[in-house]
């Protein structure tokens, strides 16, 4: 199910239409050897996957995208559609197949497989199923891009981050959930909208669990440059620490609420995913909150558990974990979702 044929071998008993259109120019240098082909396959082409590849596309994130996915109807329905519009995109070759050779040689592998919650759900709840099925999808992708950066989107999120970490034998760094980037501009975007500013200039954080046991860091926000807390203790303003408690469970109902209405979420963790895919390829050594590997951080005890930490992204995939400054509350509610996590993993005996 490829990409359909090019337009060189169209002609007549397979003449080169190529050679007809364009006279080629002679002595020419070779391309230069510094621009990077860059190749994302996206596993998964329900509402998520599809948000996220057409995300790439509009913001021109790689040059070949591969599209993966069990039903092989729908995959190719929906290839073809994106392909459709290539005269209103950036030159990306789209290809899609059920069978993972597609997938060789990325540079960035973005799964998106497997269920979702129905209204009222928990992520934790889709555990089995989701498991289940990425030994089916791991394996070939670390065999046909044993160099690739994974990046994990299914939920639960910080537990199939961890799936994909043992699967593959990838070194951590290379293992990246999607985690809280998503939460952390919903967080963001509520600041902003209490404040009238814009989002982009509200720096916030949301850590821990990308659910129910989350994190939010009040004492680290700042806008413009302004740490907030700071700010009104100083300026001896009053504040409701239930009025900031409401925002943080306002975030953590979301996706529930978006659920119960649309069904699933799709747009926002779409820009999320492109967002961090950019920061990784770009080599834009970024700081997003993503799911990563955390034991020894901020005290997060002995056994492995992936959780979103503030990272810093970039062309080796995580390259550091920021030194934010939480207070003893926010260290202790941070190890208290660690320990959620890591209780959810230990049903799973991998
Ligand atoms: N981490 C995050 O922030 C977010 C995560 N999600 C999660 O993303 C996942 C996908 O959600 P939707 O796209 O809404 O679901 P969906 O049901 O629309 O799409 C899932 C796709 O996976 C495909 N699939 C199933 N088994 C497969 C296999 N073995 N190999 C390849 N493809 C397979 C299905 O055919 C389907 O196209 C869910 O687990 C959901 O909870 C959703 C939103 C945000
Ligand atoms: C479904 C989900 O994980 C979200 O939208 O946050």
């Amino acid at each position: 199910m490829q990409k359909s044929a090019s337009a060189s071998s169209l002609g007549p008993g397979g003449l080169d239409l190529s050679q007809i259109f364009f006279k080629p120019i002679q002595n020419t240098s070779p391309p230069s050897p510094t621009k990077r082909h860059t190749k994302i396959s996206v596993i998964g082409t329900g509402n998520v996957g599809m948000a996220i590849a057409q995300t790439i596309l509009t913001q021109d994130l790689a040059d070949e995208l591969a599209l993966v996915d069990a039903i092989p109807d729908k995959l190719r329905g929906e290839m073809l559609d994106l392909q459709h519009a290539a005269a209103f995109l950036p030159r990306t070759k789209i290809l899609a197949s059920t069978d993972y050779s597609v997938t060789v040689g990325s540079d960035l592998c973005i799964v998106t497989a497997g269920a979702r919650q129905i209204a009222g759900e928990s992520r934790l709840n889709l555990l089995q199923r989701n498991v289940a099925m990425f030994q089916g999808i791991i394996p070939p992708l670390a065999q046909y891009s044993p160099d690739t950066i994974l990046m994990i989107v299914s939920n639960p999120v910080d537990v199939l981050t961890y799936v994909a970490w043992k699967l593959s034998g990838f070194p951590s760094n290379r293992v990246i959930g999607s985690g809280t980037n998503l939460d952390s501009s919903r967080f963001r975007f509520l600041i902003a909208d209490h404040l009238d500013v814009n989002a982009q200039d509200v720096q916030a954080y949301i850590v821990g669990e990308h659910g129910d046991s989350s994190v939010a860091l009040w004492s680290s926000i700042s806008v413009g440059g302004v740490p907030v807390l700071s700010f009104l203790e100083k300026q001896q303003i009053p504040y409701e620490k239930d009025a900031l408690e409401k925002i943080h469970k306002a975030v953590v109902e979301s996706a529930y609420e978006v659920i119960s209405l649309k069904g699933y979420t799709s747009w926002a963790i779409g820009y999320s995913a492109a967002n961090l895919a950019r920061s990784i390829l770009r080599d834009q050594r970024k700081i997003h909150p993503v799911s990563v590997l955390a034991n020894g951080f901020y005290g997060i005890g002995d056994g492995d558990v992936f959780l979103s930490l503030p990272a810093q992204l970039g062309r080796g995939g995580v390259l550091g974990v920021t030194n934010v400054h939480l207070t003893d509350e926010e260290a202790q509610r941070l190890r208290n979702s660690a320990k959620t996590i890591s209780e959810v993993q230990s049903q799973l005996g991998l």
